[in-house]
């Protein structure tokens, strides 16, 4: 007997476009979300965008309550459940980048309650996935979150967030080629679970995002309108796979190895985008396609160097060899590279110098 069975959870509604800021409230209406909504956000999106779109709600009797939030820690996440129940809300509105955004979804799905996503970057493509990524101790988990019940994407705030936000979310699109390569690599020799339509659609997204490269300018609205449509589409990927496998291979355990080795040294999209560069080279060798994707990140401003990044080559070498071991995840790292097949892939590619 057929005995499997697999749920799919999107958004109902995503709004995307110039001014939508100023739907976040009528999103709501049409959701039928009734009750009183708590705020999460970080400090530059609450002065950028989050206190003008709870004034609205104030406007609409809502009664809204704020908490700001620094960092994509577990202890964010309970701050946020801590404070929704202290203030009896009904659901959650995330206001900012990847971070907020991410504890935003994690707590609504601890709490059992709904939740907006609301960028302010298009910097990432968990605006709309239903994972959470959250580093803890020795290691980084991809955590099973709720997804938004509606997106707001205001183009006009997007485009005027600074440029390298943008980029950073062209480069995080740019790295789902080398996520699927590593996914299907996984599904050959462990078979791990994979689906071709999710693998599909986040190979496409890449695919459309880098045919209009010449269309992603700084300043330009239309731009913020191609990358978000991307990392939706990404984001939909995920959630078709129930794990974040379509965008997230051995080029995101280094990007998490470097956040551990040099917090905040670079933006999470740059740093998957030159991690892509080295994977791709060790899945084709010297055949090039490294090359289609380095000149894919140049093309839209991305890094693709160490020194691109602010990270020094010691540090690149560090987290190459040890980041097979940030998660159960199987990758074309395997078990592990040594210190001198690290040191040629990354000055095969460039990254260091
Ligand atoms: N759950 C998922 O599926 C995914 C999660 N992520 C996670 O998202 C995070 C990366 O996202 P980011 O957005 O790069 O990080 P982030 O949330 O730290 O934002 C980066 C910076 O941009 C600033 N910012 C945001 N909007 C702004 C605006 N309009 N104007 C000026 N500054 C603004 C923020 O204050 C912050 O300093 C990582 O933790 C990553 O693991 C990334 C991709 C997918
Ligand atoms: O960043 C992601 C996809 O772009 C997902 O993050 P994880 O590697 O934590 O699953
Ligand atoms: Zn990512």
């Amino acid at each position: 007997m057929f005995e499997k069975s697999k749920w799919i959870r999107l958004p109902r509604n995503v709004v995307v476009g110039h001014g939508v800021r100023s739907a976040v409230v009528d999103t709501v209406d049409d959701l039928h979300l009734q009750g009183r909504p708590l705020f999460v956000t970080s400090p530059t999106p609450r002065n950028v965008v989050t206190d003008s779109v709870a004034s609205d709600f104030e406007a609409a009797g809502m009664d809204p309550v704020t908490v700001t939030v620094e960092s994509a820690t577990f202890d964010s996440v309970e701050t946020v459940i801590e404070t929704a129940e202290r203030e009896d809300v009904s659901y959650l509105v995330g206001v900012g980048g990847g971070k907020a955004i991410d504890i935003a979804k994690m707590a609504s799905e601890h709490l059992g309650i709904g939740f907006l996503s609301v960028p302010t970057a298009a910097s990432h493509d968990g605006i709309v996935s239903n994972r959470g990524s959250v580093p803890d101790g020795n290691t980084r988990h991809s955590v099973a979150a709720e997804p938004p019940l509606g997106v707001v994407a205001d183009t006009e705030i997007l485009a005027d967030a600074p440029w390298e936000l943008t980029t950073a979310g062209c480069a995080d699109i740019i790295s789902n080629y080398t996520a699927v390569m590593d996914w299907r690599l996984a599904r050959r020799l462990k078979d791990v679970e994979y689906s071709e339509y999710a693998a599909a659609l986040s190979e496409m997204t890449a695919e459309i995002l880098v045919d209009n490269a010449d269309l992603v300018r700084p300043g330009l609205e239309e731009s913020a309108w191609i990358v978000t449509k991307a990392l939706v589409s990404s984001g939909v990927a995920m959630s078709i796979a129930g794990s974040s496998r379509p965008a997230s291979g051995a080029e995101h355990l280094f990007s998490h190895q470097l956040d551990r080795l040099a917090p905040d040294a670079a933006l999470h999209g740059h740093q998957v985008g030159v991690g892509s560069i080295m994977t791709a080279y060790l899945h084709g060798g010297e055949r090039g396609f490294w090359r289609d994707i380095r000149d894919a990140l140049s093309s839209i401003d991305a890094p693709t160097t160490a020194a691109e990044l602010g990270i020094d080559d010691d540090t690149v070498i560090e987290a190459l060899t040890s980041c097979h071991e940030i998660r159960d995840r199987y990758t074309i790292l395997g078990d592990g590279m040594n210190e001198h097949a690290a040191r040629e892939v990354a000055t095969k590619t460039g990254v260091i110098g």
